[in-house]
């Protein structure tokens, strides 16, 4: 495919991104303690068919056959997460050495491969044991937390130079505590919007932490998930409840971090539900980083909904779009008004599309191929709207696809295929889809231009 258009900067980087949950496996392996998602996806009904990420991808074996996929692919970067509970199984306290061996070695292949590893610290896979003394409601979580990345950042960072805290802190909070559909499963406001600031204390500790032990030139950020908003229609309400949506999903992370302020319409809107904040604590999280992460797949078109408690309002699902098996609608332009939007908004050094891609139903044809048309489509419309977000003079340093590897989809479970890679799960075999195949030319194409 021609990829004229698709011609970035020599030091732009393309990378693919993964969750240790989601692709690991060895759940019960190496002294690797218990997290919350191993205990949540036992619990009955939680997660579609009872699958759990006992095994998944069986990364945890197989990285170094994956990272030679990787290379041939000609990945500049590859994104992964540490699991908090495979060095720290206690969430503090003793080390679980085999764990770190796993993530140093990790590290090494990459780093033999000529493959930057880009690093998060917290993709929802809280130490269970941490969970049962509060988890993120409780503050002393958010110290802990510091101290883990300490830690990791003391171990790994003369090869690691960026470092991401949380993914989607907003996922935690909402889906976690108020919507109860992922780890731990609760459901109330007030809880949410504590652990909502408790999340962004703990980035900010975190943060602190890492640059007084990190190496020189280390990197550090946050990957957050922002979408554009739009309103159902004209309405007033729709508008309202749009901007609510933007307002607790976006700026309440957003905001803090980057203007050491909440949204003031979102103080006023949760009002007594809204915890307590003291200026220290905002001090700490706006500590300044080096870089964002975006994970930006859609734009959410709101209407007013008062039945929903939390925000008051409900996806609206459009007729006219296309969609992806996720239900969520194919709008490419969402890249290029997110990286607009965040631009013009706030003071922000480097922006990296960390997570972009999209759900289909694959199957292996008879000539033993994937002939994923529609995901390779998708990624080419995405990352033209990130070349022209480069072109309009947007900070945009990088473009990570989710994902390497179909994995564990949450409370999905194996049902959603994500990957640029496919995975046979019995066999465990992966076949390089043709939309891998696709975003190796690219990668190649531009490699060579540097
Ligand atoms: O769902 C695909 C991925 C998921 O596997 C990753 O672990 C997670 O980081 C992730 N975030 C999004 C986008 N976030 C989102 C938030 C609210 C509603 C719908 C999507 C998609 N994904």
């Amino acid at each position: 495919m021609e990829f004229k258009s698709l011609k970035f900067p020599k030091e732009f980087i393309f990378g693919a991104s993964t969750a240790a949950y989601q692709i690991e496996g060895g759940a019960y392996e190496d002294g690797k303690g218990l997290s919350i998602w191993d205990t949540f996806c036992k619990q009955p009904g939680r997660i579609l068919n009872g699958d759990t990420g006992d095994e998944a991808c069986d990364f945890y074996h197989r990285y170094k056959d994956d990272i030679k996929i990787m290379k041939e692919m000609g990945l500049d970067s590859f994104r992964f997460s540490i699991s908090w509970p495979r060095v720290f199984p206690e969430g503090t306290g003793k080390v679980n050495q085999k764990g770190l061996d796993f993530y140093n070695s990790l590290v090494d292949e990459l780093r033999a491969a000529s493959i930057e590893p880009y690093l998060t610290l917290n993709h929802w896979d809280m130490p269970q044991s941490l969970q049962d003394q509060g988890g993120w409601l409780n503050k002393d979580t958010a110290k802990h937390f510091a101290d883990y990345s300490r830690f990791m950042c003391e171990n790994l960072s003369d090869r690691v130079k960026f470092w991401t805290t949380h993914n989607e802190p907003h996922c935690v909070a909402s889906a976690g505590h108020v919507a109860g559909i992922f780890a731990p499963g609760h459901k109330d406001i007030k809880e949410g919007l504590q652990v909502t600031h408790n999340l962004n204390l703990a980035h900010g500790l975190a943060v602190q932490a890492m640059r007084q032990s990190g190496s020189a030139g280390n990197k550090y950020g946050i990957v957050l998930a922002v979408f554009p908003y739009y309103p159902a229609t004209a309405s007033i309400h729709d508008h309202r409840a749009a901007q609510r949506w933007d307002g607790y999903f976006s700026r309440c992370f957003l905001d803090p971090i980057f203007k050491g302020s909440y949204p003031e319409d979102m103080v006023e809107y949760f009002g007594d539900k809204f915890p307590e904040v003291t200026e220290q604590e905002l001090s700490v999280i706006s500590e300044p980083i080096d870089m964002l992460g975006i994970n930006c797949y859609f734009r959410r078109i709101i209407e007013n909904d008062p039945k929903n408690a939390f925000i008051g309002g409900r996806e609206f699902k459009p007729r006219d779009a296309a969609y992806t098996q996720m239900d969520w609608p194919i709008y490419p332009e969402c890249l290029f008004e997110v990286l607009s939007m965040l631009d013009k908004d706030y003071d922000i050094p480097e922006l990296y599309i960390i997570e972009n891609g999209a759900a289909f139903h694959d199957e292996v044809s008879p000539d033993g191929k994937v002939h994923d048309a529609r995901r390779t489509r998708y990624l080419h419309a995405h990352i033209e709207q990130a070349k022209r977000a480069v072109e309009q003079g947007i900070n945009l340093k990088g473009y990570f696809v989710w994902s390497f590897l179909d994995n564990f989809e949450w409370a999905l479970g194996y049902s959603r295929r994500f990957g640029i890679v496919y995975v046979d799960y019995p066999t465990q075999k992966r076949i390089v889809k043709d939309s891998g195949k696709w975003y190796s030319e690219l990668l190649r194409y531009n490699q060579s231009l540097r």
